[in-house]
């Protein structure tokens, strides 16, 4: 995540009206942010981002093709007015997600559900490519890029890009791409917030609290649980304590409605009748002897030499962790010996 086009970006955004409290640089997990340069109270604002400066990415009911498409195109366009923030966008190689993740991963899910989505989003990009989905799409490729030459690879980036960078803005219920908000890391509990763009001239990124000067800004993605984080970011979240199971380990858990921001797994501790908690008991220890009994598909890598490799098997400990205090918790209440 380049630190050397961050000076040249914050430059476009001033010089369109935007005014920036921030400074940006690798947090103490190496991972580039962003950081208060004054202190701030509840509702002042961090940074005002001009809407000419602002990529406009698709409404909500649009498909995944209008913010891949809409990022591909300012990418193959060398005089694009975007061109400050292209720059400083990760790299293809800086960035990871269920778009852009190499297949040969896939199997180290170790879920039904993920494996899938993984696979999906290849098969949708392929087709995409190909013009399989042209007569069904708002735009094509063509009506985007003209004739420029475009690989699998581009449409792969280009969809890690917008789905990592993305947020929904409510009054006008477009996506779109804020530079600036958009160096904000997650943290769950971050009550920092984006203004609904009422007036549609800035969009405003405000402080939840108090915050320090040094401090690194936060933004809240949502409830994500560990497993959507890594398909949807490419990261694993702090660690919480107690473990959250993973969204398909949950009891709500509907491979139809996997997730909605809207409605997220319940965060309450699962309770009921000691028949329902058994049954409950049961299917967790299912789980963890299906992921326990899945063989790993790659040979073992030693740590810090394969971002993916280690992401994907330090999800699968979360999984079997969260999983195992689950199991125990319910087994407590029922006062039985866990089966682990
Ligand atoms: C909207 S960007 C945030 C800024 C990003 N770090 C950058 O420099 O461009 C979202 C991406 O930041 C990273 N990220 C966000 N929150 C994180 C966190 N809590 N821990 C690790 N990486 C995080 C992930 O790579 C994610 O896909």
């Amino acid at each position: 995540q380049p630190l050397d086009k961050i000076e040249n970006l914050f430059k476009w955004v001033r010089d369109l009206g935007g005014e920036i409290h921030l400074e940006v640089k690798n947090n103490r997990h190496g991972v580039r942010g962003a950081f208060a340069t004054k202190s701030f109270a509840e509702n002042d604002v961090i940074a005002a981002i001009p809407s000419a400066t602002i990529m406009n990415t698709g409404s909500f009911n649009e498909s995944f093709a209008v913010p891949t498409l809409t990022v591909l195109r300012e990418l193959k366009d060398p005089h694009s007015r975007f061109k400050p923030y292209v720059d400083m966008w990760p790299k293809p190689d800086e960035l990871v997600n269920s778009c852009n993740m190499d297949l040969k991963y896939a199997p180290m899910w170790k879920s039904a559900y993920w494996e899938k989505n993984m696979r999906d989003w290849d098969l949708h990009l392929r087709a995409l490519l190909a013009g399989e989905l042209d007569a069904d799409l708002e735009y094509t490729i063509k009506e985007m890029v003209g004739n420029a030459e475009v690989t699998l690879d581009d449409l792969k980036y280009a969809c890690a890009i917008s789905s990592t960078r993305y947020v929904s803005s409510l009054r006008r219920r477009r996506l779109l791409m804020a530079p600036i908000f958009d160096l904000a890391n997650h943290w769950r509990n971050c009550s920092s917030s984006l203004s609904a763009y009422e007036t549609g001239d800035f969009l405003y990124f405000m402080a939840g609290e108090n915050i320090n000067a040094g401090d690194e800004v936060c933004y809240s993605y949502g409830s994500l649980r560990d497993d959507y984080a890594v398909a949807h970011y490419g990261f694993l979240p702090d660690l919480e304590d107690p473990p959250r199971l993973a969204l398909v380990d949950t009891p709500d858990y509907n491979p139809n409605k996997p997730y909605s921001h809207d409605e997220p797994p319940s965060e309450e501790p699962f309770d009921g009748t000691p028949a329902e908690l058994r049954a409950e008991m049961e299917r967790l220890q299912l789980i963890y002897n299906e992921i326990k009994a899945t063989p790993d598909v790659l040979p073992p890598t030693p740590k810090g030499q394969d971002y993916v490799y280690d992401l994907l098997k330090a999800l699968e400990e979360r999984r079997l962790n969260a999983l195992a205090y689950e199991i125990r918790r319910i087994a407590g209440l029922l006062n039985v010996k866990a089966e682990l």
